[in-house]
């Protein structure tokens, strides 16, 4: 039977997508009454039937899943930041590098409006922050068109997902990745008749160079409800590498005695911005627990 990708989802039919076409779906019944529905990202098996549509008849098991949008089988977040206009907010960056964490993705930093940038210090200082988290970082400027190509190359043959804060660019360089996006869109809607009144739905967009992006940003919620104090640091993985050396199992890396955290927090090896954080984000996780 053929298998293939979930590429978008309207009003109960999920829209499969084979090289030459997509194949309109239903999910059998079964699915329902097991409360487990198709997301999209989901790699499917279906069945085709007379009129050139099919019935999902299998959910292959899912790498990953986001709930805000729902799309399944995301593997890589490229979390976007603006150097300038607005602000670099190192806050809302880390909240968006702990959530990609904890879903399990590969991260990509990405610094965009490089061109309004005037002193490159700017650049060395962010870059200094975040060298110990081994993250990738990327510079991007629509504006002068640098960074797009190096972009493309990350993203290429990973399905990825745009993160970051509104007005930082997101949308600019999805265009910029993607030449044709808003005469695809276009088309895409008028083909489905999609009205005003049509939720909009999160749909996956295939890259010229292989891979998938996301229309639509990652982590539209970033509160840390469901996530345990023990769990936070492991989201930091400059403090999860030496996290195993503080003589204490469990540690917080608060203020207890043999913390390796703290440790290389003192002698520079670990951003103490970063580490402050941390401690922000884990009161944070403490007071949602007291209700
Ligand atoms: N100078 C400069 N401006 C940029 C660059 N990238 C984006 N902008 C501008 O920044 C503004 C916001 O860009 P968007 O791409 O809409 O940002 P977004 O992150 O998608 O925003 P939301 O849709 O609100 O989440 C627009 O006016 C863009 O033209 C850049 O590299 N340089
Ligand atoms: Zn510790």
């Amino acid at each position: 039977m053929p298998e293939g990708r979930i590429v978008k989802a309207i009003s109960g039919f999920y829209y499969v997508r084979m090289p030459d076409m997509d194949i309109r779906c239903r999910a059998r019944g079964v699915f329902k009454k097991r409360k487990w529905s198709p997301l999209v990202g989901d790699i499917v098996t279906f069945e085709r039937t007379e009129n050139g549509e099919g019935w999902v008849t299998d959910i292959h098991p899912r790498k990953t899943e986001l709930m805000r949008p729902p799309i399944a089988n995301v593997e890589q977040a490229i979390v976007v930041g603006s150097l300038k206009q607005p602000e670099l907010t190192l806050d809302l960056l880390d909240r968006f590098l702990v959530h990609a964490e904890r879903e399990g993705l590969d991260i990509l930093i990405c610094l965009t409006k490089e061109d309004l940038v005037e002193d490159e210090k700017l650049i060395d200082q962010v870059r200094a922050i975040y060298d110990p988290t081994g993250y990738p970082i990327i510079t991007t400027s629509i504006e002068k068109n640098t960074g797009i190509e190096e972009l493309k190359r990350e993203l290429a043959g990973k399905l990825s997902v745009f993160a970051g804060q509104s007005g930082v660019g997101k949308s600019s360089l999805l265009n910029a990745v993607l030449p044709h996006l808003a005469l695809a869109t276009g088309e895409v809607s008028r083909k489905l008749g999609r009205g005003r009144h049509t939720t909009r739905q999160v749909e996956l967009l295939d890259l010229p160079g292989g891979g998938q992006v996301a229309d639509t940003p990652g982590f539209s919620q970033l509160s840390f409800m469901e996530m345990e104090e023990t769990e936070l640091s492991a989201c930091f993985p400059e403090m999860a590498l030496r996290a195993p050396r503080c003589k204490f199992r469990g540690c917080l890396h608060r203020n207890e005695p043999g913390c390796a955290v703290l440790e290389a927090c003192e002698n520079g090896e670990i951003d103490k911005g970063r580490h402050q954080r941390y401690l922000q984000f884990l009161e944070e996780i403490h007071d949602n627990r007291r209700y």
